[in-house]
Order: structure tokens, then C-alpha cells, then sequence
């Protein structure tokens, strides 16, 4: 489905990631960690098309990405400047629909019970800046669930709401993940939460970023909030991918932090998106 090959990415004279290979089969659900600044987000905005690797290559289904392909969708963490403040719940869902030729009333339709499957049936007619954190960011995850991607890329798309939200929200996408058997690449800072809606865990090491290691995340499904975290493999999991995540943070020593340094620009950007790619990215089915 997804295949990255050799990819290596460097902004200007910084290198962020160097030959990194990763293949995410159709249906998985594959989890990113990895220490600040290791290149997880830049993993994923070539992964989307968002941005051109220096070298190496993204295929989705056979397919080279040169730019965000129709049948991917993207969530970010910042769900403020991924929604149009101008359009109502429902029509920001709606939007991306156009590019699958459906008619307005279908879009609607659709718009509406995306809405419905993350809790917000009631909310459609409202504009996002008259809605929470938390549900603001439920409408950009039922507008990508709408779109019905075959490949969905969230970045740390949890990352800005309380913690009983977050709670929902990954189940929500487990519950996605199982009906609808979408592939899912998702970055996240949490360990726990990477065991625990993965069915893998890819953990970055950095300077440059690299796979460090591949963790396949045997937990039986449909998981629970309360008695998966509780469960013995999961604590141990856990564990194993903490250390892989320390260790990578340890790995290299004062010097290379030093070069790692980016500018006040970058520092800008990262581990979000640019304005520009934010654009591009919630009108890209336009
Ligand atoms: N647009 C950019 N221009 C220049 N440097 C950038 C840009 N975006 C990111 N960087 C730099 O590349 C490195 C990796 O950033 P990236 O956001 O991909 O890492 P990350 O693992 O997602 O970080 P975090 O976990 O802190 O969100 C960082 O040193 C960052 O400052």
C-alpha cells in the first residue's frame, strides 16, 4: 500500500532524515514515536505529498507520490487553522467531497453522518470557532473519515485535547480502523497511545532520522481503554518502546544536538505544518 523507500530529507544544510525505508500494508494501523525533532513530521508531509523528499521515493499503490494524491487524507494537530472559520461544521466536512464528484445533497448527506459517527450530529449548522477544542478537532477527523482515503495520515492529531477526549478520539479511530479497514499512519509523542492503537510502532532515532525499530504490537482487539492498559503484554510493550524512544533521545551527544539546532524559522514550523500546506492540504479536494 504505502512504501517509503530510502528517503532522506534535509532543509537547506540540516539533514533530518536519512534512508529511511518503511512499508505500511493495506488495513494496518503503523504508530510513529520518536524524540522532538527526530523528522516525524516531515516523515509524514512526504508521505503526503506535501513536500518533495531530497532523495528517495514514496509510492502509494504502485503509485510514485509527486504531490497530495486524491485518496489521502491529512489531520493535523492544529485543528484551528485546518478548518475554514467562514464555513459551517458541515460544509467544512463537505468540502473535500467535490473531488470525489458527488452531488451537493450527497455531500451533505455524507458530511452529515461523518458527523454523527464522532458525536457531532448536533453540531453541523455551527462554525468551528463556536465549538471546542476538542470537537473542532473531531470535525477534522470526521471530514477525513467522509472522504473515505485509502491511506489516512494523522500528526499528533490528539495532541491538543484533554485527556477524556483524547480517550474518545482513539477509540474512535481504532473503531475506523476495524470497520472500515483503513490504513492509518499516525505520529504521536505518546508512547502509550502508539501501543495502544497500533498494530505496529515504528520508533525514530534522530540526527539524522532513521528507523530505529519496528515493534509489532500483538494486543488482541477490539482493545479498552482501561483493561488493555492493564494487561501485562501492553505494560511490557510499553516499556520496550520507552526505552527504544530514550535511547534514540541519548544517542548522540551535545555536538550533534548542536548541529541539529534549525533556525527561528523552522523552529517556526516544526512539527505543525506551514500555513501554505495547511491550505493546500484542507483544499486539496477543491
Ligand atoms: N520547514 C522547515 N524548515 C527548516 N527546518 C525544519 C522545517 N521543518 C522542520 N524543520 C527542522 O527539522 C527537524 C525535524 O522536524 P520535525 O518537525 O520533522 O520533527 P518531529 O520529530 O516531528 O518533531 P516534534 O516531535 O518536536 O514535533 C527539526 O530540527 C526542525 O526544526
Amino acid at each position: 500500500m504505502l512504501e517509503i523507500a530510502n528517503l532522506t530529507h534535509s532543509y537547506g544544510e540540516h539533514e533530518v532524515l536519512r534512508d529511511l525505508t518503511l512499508t505500511v500494508a493495506e488495513g494496518e494501523l503503523v504508530s510513529i514515536v520518536g524524540p522532538s525533532g527526530c523528522g516525524k513530521s516531515t516523515l509524514l508531509r512526504c508521505a503526503a505529498g506535501l513536500m518533495r523528499p531530497t532523495s528517495g521515493s514514496v509510492t502509494l499503490n504502485g503509485q510514485v507520490i509527486d504531490g497530495v494524491p486524491d485518496n489521502l487524507a491529512v489531520v493535523f494537530q492544529d485543528y484551528s487553522r485546518s478548518l475554514f472559520p467562514w464555513l459551517s461544521v458541515r460544509d467544512n466536512v463537505a468540502l473535500p467531497l467535490r473531488r470525489r464528484g458527488k452531488k451537493r445533497a450527497d455531500r451533505r448527506a455524507a458530511a452529515m453522518e461523518a458527523l454523527a459517527s464522532v458525536g457531532l450530529a448536533d453540531a453541523g449548522r455551527k462554525y468551528p470557532w463556536q465549538l471546542s477544542g476538542g470537537m473542532q478537532q473531531r470535525v477534522s477527523i470526521a471530514r477525513a473519515l467522509a472522504y473515505r482515503p485509502a491511506l489516512l495520515l494523522m500528526d499528533e492529531p490528539f495532541g491538543s485535547v484533554d485527556a477524556q477526549t483524547r480517550e474518545d478520539l482513539e477509540d474512535l479511530v481504532l473503531q475506523v480502523h476495524r470497520d472500515e479497514g483503513m490504513t492509518i499512519l499516525l505520529v504521536t509523542h505518546d508512547i502509550d497511545e502508539s501501543v495502544y492503537v497500533g498494530d505496529r510502532v515504528v520508533v525514530l532515532g534522530r540526527n539524522p532520522g532513521h528507523v530505529r525499530a519496528e515493534i509489532p504490537v500483538g494486543l488482541p482487539t477490539p482493545r479498552e481503554q482501561i483493561a488493555t492498559r492493564a494487561a501485562p503484554e501492553f505494560v511490557q510493550l510499553r516499556a520496550e518502546v520507552g526505552r527504544l524512544v530514550r535511547g534514540a533521545s541519548q544517542q548522540q551527544g551535545a555536538a550533534a544536538e548542536t548541529a541539529a539546532e534549525s533556525t527561528p524559522e523552522a523552529e517556526a514550523t516544526a512539527g505543525t505544518t506551514t500555513p501554505d500546506s495547511i491550505v493546500k492540504a484542507a483544499t486539496k479536494s477543491d
